[in-house]
């Protein structure tokens, strides 16, 4: 029978497996969209299977038999988790799709179209608390090119970044609460990174993002759309509700890739200096992913501590993504009962 209104959950996506044949698979999808890697399409097959897949596959997947679980890759593991946790507390059917491998927007798309004959709407909701065109926008435009498979009328309305709900930012205090920031020296929040070109193609007026230094803590409309304000707020929201000195907090942008400019201050520089400011207890914090990944587990928890203990730290603690806690499903199976497409999503319940 089905149901005329579902919710599409969409996460980033991993290799099907860590042999280097599937992550070189799942790397050629990933950085051939042009939302990735922004350049003419003739110049990016030239940088991305003439130059980046001959290397970086073997290197990838290496890294990822690293944290590899049995039941598969984690950032998939735990997004299923958490679909079904969402579930059990909602009686609107929850689908779950990757942007990259499987399973694919596609795939998903045609089987929302097979078990719900008479769907009307789709609440889609990308799994990224910020607005980045290589992470929200790519979801967004490939689900929408996704949508004539279903082939009749289906409203879609998508979610915004949620940044900024103030029932996300408890949950997350919340979590770092548990650890106890207080006991540590410094915080830091260290969010994926993104090439600068990409913040100031994703501002509309084209003359405010980075223009100047202090652009970010002014008030502009292209702040619905710019990643490293939407990040930067983060910090200061989950940090006001731990109440925590401003001077024991920092942001910090992870996981760089090529020679462009990225958003700074780079995480692994910070991690370097970090014991030699005086820093010797360290608590991170990954705000930017709702799940572990390779990101995390590898990148922070494993090199990055090796990088910040080999210079002078002494104490260093990762705290874990939101991944499928109970009360993280609940507010999405809340978020999805309670959508409305006559409202604003965003109209309720943020800062
Ligand atoms: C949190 C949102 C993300 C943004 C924004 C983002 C931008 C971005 N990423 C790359 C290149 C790579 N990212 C890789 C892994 C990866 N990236 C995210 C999220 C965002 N990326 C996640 C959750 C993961 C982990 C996936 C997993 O399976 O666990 C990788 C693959 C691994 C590797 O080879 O290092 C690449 C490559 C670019 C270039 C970019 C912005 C332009
Ligand atoms: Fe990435
Ligand atoms: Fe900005």
């Amino acid at each position: 029978m089905g149901s005329k209104r579902v919710a599409l959950i969409v996460n980033l996506g991993s290799p099907d497996s860590t042999e280097t044949k599937d992550v070189k698979k799942y790397l050629d999808e990933f950085l051939m969209d042009e939302r990735v890697i922004d350049l003419p399409y003739w110049k990016r097959a030239l940088l991305v299977k003439g130059i980046i897949l001959n290397f970086r596959p073997k290197k990838s997947a290496k890294a990822y038999q690293k944290i590899w679980w049995d039941e598969g890759s984690p950032l998939i593991v735990i997004s299923k988790r958490l679909q079904q946790k969402a579930q059990a507390l909602t009686d609107i059917p929850i689908y779950l799709g990757m942007r990259y491998g499987n399973p694919s927007i596609n795939d998903t798309i045609q089987k929302i179209k097979d078990e719900n004959p008479f769907l009307t709407e789709i609440l889609l909701i990308p799994l990224y608390p910020h607005y980045a065109m290589s992470s929200y926008e790519t979801v967004e435009v490939k689900v929408r090119e996704a949508m004539p498979i279903i082939g009749h009328d289906v409203a879609l309305t998508v979610m915004p970044p949620f940044y900024n709900s103030k029932a996300y930012i408890k949950l997350l205090s919340d979590k770092i609460g548990e650890h106890h920031p207080e006991n540590y020296d410094q915080i830091l929040f260290s969010y994926h990174g993104i090439p600068e070109r990409h913040v100031r193609k994703t501002d509309p007026s084209g003359e405010h993002c980075l223009v100047e230094d202090d652009c970010c803590e002014k008030e502009h409309p292209c702040q619905a759309f710019c990643y490293r304000h939407q990040t930067f707020k983060m910090t200061d929201f989950v940090n006001a509700n731990l109440q925590l000195p401003e001077s024991k907090v920092q942001s910090s942008f992870q996981s760089r890739l090529g020679n462009d400019p990225w958003l700074q201050p780079f995480t692994d520089k910070r991690l370097e200096s970090l014991p030699s400011e005086g820093v010797k207890k360290l608590m991170v914090v990954c705000p930017a992913f709702v799940s572990d990944c390779l990101e995390t587990l590898e990148e922070i928890e494993m090199e990055g501590r090796e990088e910040f203990l080999h210079n002078g730290g002494e104490e260093f603690k990762m705290v874990p993504c939101l991944n499928d806690d109970d009360e993280w499903a609940a507010l999405l199976a809340q978020w999805i009962t309670d959508f409305d497409p006559k409202k604003s999503l965003s109209e309720a319940n943020t800062f």
